[in-house]
């Protein structure tokens, strides 16, 4: 599904071609090449071009050509013809030439229209998506097909899908090392974490198309969850750049739960999330709250090393105010160089309910939680221990159990994503000092 040049050159301008595309090689490196069999031959030799040679042009090498504009995905044709001498298979250049005709795919045949061609595709943002088909509820064909309308006619869009044998993350690193202006991420918060993961500070541009669960990333960014918006705004290309973090060695761009989150997500299982969606969650969390336990917990921050018990620690680098459990200072900022951690020590269901509710009305007032027994501050990074361990979430995925350390990567993504509308940095929330929140004993 790459797009497509194809590159053919009779005899005498096969000094032509080759130099052609030694020049150009830079931009006709991001396509897949194929051309006629000595054709490719002479452009590997003087350019070094990965191309796919088909048969030699008079023995069908045009014919084959043909077929694939035909039926694939080639963008251009670019076929240096002699015109002062006759060829032996005159009558299958002629059919290349009408199916370029038929199909409106770009054909030319001397060197000032190949390089109005180039220069022209030099121009075009290359993007390179990677498409889960199986994320979220609805149907991942028809989804890809609109996709690939309405993007198509702006951009050069290189599609991959995942399988259980090609995962995002190493599809991510394939599209880095494409060359890719643009990579585009559509699947649920794993699949566009994997990829955001790979992009931390490349500063590629990550467009997403969210077609999960939650999308509890597009949703803390603003970007639409609605697949015709979120095109148009990848189309736009608005960016916008952000924190991104690190826990362990997992790249995280959301948040990590431990205790109370690390279960919840553990519960809702996908064949759970596909039939009831968000609420495959929230039923989740209600009965994870029948086996509310605590567990001790040492923290360390700005190497300040602090007790308490906890039920629930969510750290967190951007969050909707959906994910109730990361509100404590009543909203995640995804761009202040800071981790918002979040801890609850309720001993009780009861108190812990209560204060979910509170967590709650911070994230509508965004506001800080204001109760002893729900830790609440802002910070770069952190360090957690508990006792017994406690399984660790990070954006979705079970990582393993604690210790955890996780460190904010100030600036580290640049998303396509609307502009926010952002306070200037004086009036950000301060950044609260640990101990005076904790309000325990120094180590
Ligand atoms: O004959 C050709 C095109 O019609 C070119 O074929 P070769 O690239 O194999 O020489």
């Amino acid at each position: 599904m790459s797009p497509t040049i194809a590159l053919i050159a009779h005899d005498r301008k096969k000094d032509d071609i080759a130099n052609f595309a030694k020049q150009y090689t830079p931009i006709l490196s991001r396509y897949r090449l194929i051309a006629t069999g000595t054709t490719g031959q002479r452009i590997h030799d003087r350019s070094k071009l990965e191309i796919e040679c088909l048969l030699s042009g008079p023995l069908g090498g045009d014919a084959q050509i043909a077929a694939e504009v035909a039926t694939g995905e080639v963008i251009a044709v670019i076929f240096l013809i002699d015109p002062l001498y006759a060829q032996p298979h005159e009558p299958d250049i002629q059919a290349l030439l009408r199916i370029c005709n038929v199909h409106n795919v770009p054909l030319a045949t001397n060197l000032a229209t190949a390089e109005a061609i180039i220069a022209n595709f030099a121009k075009n943002r290359f993007a390179y998506l990677i498409f889960n088909p199986v994320s979220g509820q609805g149907n991942a064909e028809k989804d890809l097909t609109l996709i690939q309308q309405l993007l198509k006619p702006q951009l050069h869009l290189d599609i991959h899908l995942t399988t259980p044998d090609r995962s995002s993350a190493e599809l991510a690193q394939e599209a880095i090392a494409s060359g890719a202006d643009l990579i585009i991420a559509s699947g649920g918060d794993g699949t566009i974490s994997a990829v955001a993961g790979a992009l931390i500070g490349s500063q590629i541009p990550l467009g997403i198309i969210a077609r999960g669960t939650a999308n509890a990333f597009a949703v803390a960014l603003g970007i639409p969850t609605n697949i015709r918006a979120a095109c148009e705004l990848i189309l736009s290309g608005i960016t916008r750049v952000v924190d991104a973090a690190q826990c362990n060695q997992h790249p995280m761009i959301l948040l990590a739960g431990i205790g109370f989150e690390a279960e919840t997500v553990e519960r809702a299982d996908r064949e759970a999330k596909k039939r009831l969606g968000v609420l495959a969650y929230i039923l989740a969390g209600m009965q994870q709250l029948n086996e509310h336990s605590v567990f001790e917990t040492e923290l360390e921050i700005a190497g300040i090393t602090s007790q308490c018990q906890a039920a629930a620690i969510t750290i967190a680098n951007a969050a909707p105010p959906t994910s109730l459990m990361a509100q404590g200072m009543g909203q995640v900022i995804a761009n202040d160089g800071l981790l918002e951690v979040t801890i609850n020590t309720q001993n009780t269901k009861i108190e812990a309910m209560d204060a979910i509710v509170d967590l709650l009305g911070a994230a509508l007032m965004r506001r800080a939680a204001r109760r002893e027994d729900t830790i609440c501050l802002r910070t770069g990074q952190i360090k957690v221990n508990t006792n017994p361990p406690q399984k660790v979430v990070v954006d979705g995925e079970i990582i393993g159990t604690t210790p955890v350390t996780i460190e904010c990567i100030p600036q580290g993504l640049t998303v396509i994503a609307p502009l926010e509308a952002s306070k200037p940095a004086d009036e950000q929330p301060p950044v609260t000092e640990p101990e005076l929140i904790l309000g325990v004993t120094d180590e």
